[in-house]
């Protein structure tokens, strides 16, 4: 197929997900990247590079690349992946605003409950799509991505979408189309718990995992969190091979125990860390508000408290102002003498 015929895709936020998301679609469709003047000259100096847990791997030229800082950049696209942090989501839904010609479907490939929902306040007229990214993508150097963790990428169903499946395909991240977002995401956030104890470990994910008392700090915040969804009818969908409710009981479970019932939660790359510690390191405000934080705001509004994750929330906010290492049983003591939700 000629280049002009391809579809143009906009990934407006040219980070670890954008970047990694963008590279691997770039053999099939004209993608434009949206993103900061830091990181957009990096690119166009470095090009990009991508590895996935499988081995496999590709480039892009900084030459081939078309990446932009202007939101106009995006007037022409066919299609939007959102991949900016949930707390710029507003900022760019006004961007958006107007710029992009009538009834382009865009999805938010973004952690969180609440993106999809300023999105389409501000894009009246506009698919507004739910994405979910179930792996880790790690940007070691300007330009350079590595996927640590599989699975496949998740978007809610819209007919919209039917000309981008297959080129998802193509680039090796199928995506599966679900009629089920809200019960996809609400399971997706009880894993991201996780990411506030990863960043406050310091340690990569699967070395965090394989230890009994940072999975009990997980549990803690899992357990809480479930509570709270039950007394808010939230439904989480099964995104792991058990079932949401299970996790919390199996993550307590001695080492050697969980090594052989959960070997798949620990199939991720030595390196592998989870975005939050990413911020932390590169003193980026966190998400932590949109995550653990929205535990403790559906608790509120069922007359419930969710002092662990309200904890959780508290020290990441510490940690972004001055970074400290935890120890596994410093975090569980913090976590432990918190009460349960009434
Ligand atoms: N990284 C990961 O492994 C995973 C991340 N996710 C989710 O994906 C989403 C994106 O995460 P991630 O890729 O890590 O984020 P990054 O911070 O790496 O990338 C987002 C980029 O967008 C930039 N940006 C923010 N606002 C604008 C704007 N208005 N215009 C242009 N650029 C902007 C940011 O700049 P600045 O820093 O200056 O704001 C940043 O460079 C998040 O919701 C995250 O939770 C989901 C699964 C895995
Ligand atoms: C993939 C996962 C769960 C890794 O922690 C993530 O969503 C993140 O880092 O934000």
């Amino acid at each position: 197929m000629s280049v002009h015929a391809l579809p143009r895709i906009a990934v407006y936020g040219a980070g670890s997900v954008g970047g990694y998301l963008g590279a691997r679609l770039h053999e099939h469709a004209r993608i434009t990247f949206v993103g900061r003047r830091r990181v957009t000259d990096a690119w166009r100096l470095h090009g990009l590079d991508w590895t996935d847990l499988q081995g496999h791997e590709g480039h892009v030229a900084g030459r081939a690349l078309d990446v932009q800082t202007d939101p106009f950049a995006a007037a022409k696209a066919h299609l939007v992946l959102v991949t900016v942090k949930s707390g710029a989501t507003e900022t760019v839904a006004r961007e958006l605003a107007g710029v992009l010609a009538p009834g382009v479907p865009v999805i938010s490939f973004q952690n969180g409950l609440h993106n999809t929902e300023i999105l389409r306040a501000a894009l009246p007229g506009h698919p507004v799509l739910a994405g979910m990214v179930p792996f880790n993508v790690l940007q070691a150097q300007p330009g350079s991505f590595h996927q640590g963790s599989s699975g496949e990428l998740m978007v809610a169903s819209h007919a919209s979408l039917a000309p981008f499946v297959p080129l998802f395909a193509a680039a090796g991240l199928p995506l599966t189309v679900r009629e089920d977002m809200p019960a996809v995401q609400a399971a997706k956030l009880l894993l991201n718990l996780n990411n506030a104890i990863n960043a406050l470990s310091s340690l990569p994910l699967r070395d965090e995992l394989s230890q009994r008392s940072w999975r009990r700090c997980l549990a803690l915040a899992q357990r809480e969190a479930l509570a709270v969804f039950e007394a808010a009818h939230v439904q989480a969908t099964r995104l792991t091979p058990l079932p949401a409710h299970w996790l919390p009981r199996v993550l307590e479970l001695p080492d050697a125990w969980f090594q052989r019932v959960a070997s798949r939660m620990l199939a991720i790359d030595p390196v592998a860390r989870s975005s939050m510690w990413e911020d932390l390191q590169r003193h980026r405000p966190t998400e932590v508000d949109a995550i653990n934080g929205e535990i403790v705001r559906i608790a509120q509004a069922h007359g419930l408290a969710a002092p662990i994750n309200a904890k959780l929330v508290e020290l990441i906010h510490q940690a972004e102002r001055a970074p400290r290492e935890w120890r596994a049983d410093e975090l569980l003591q913090e976590l432990q003498h918190r009460p349960a939700p009434r």
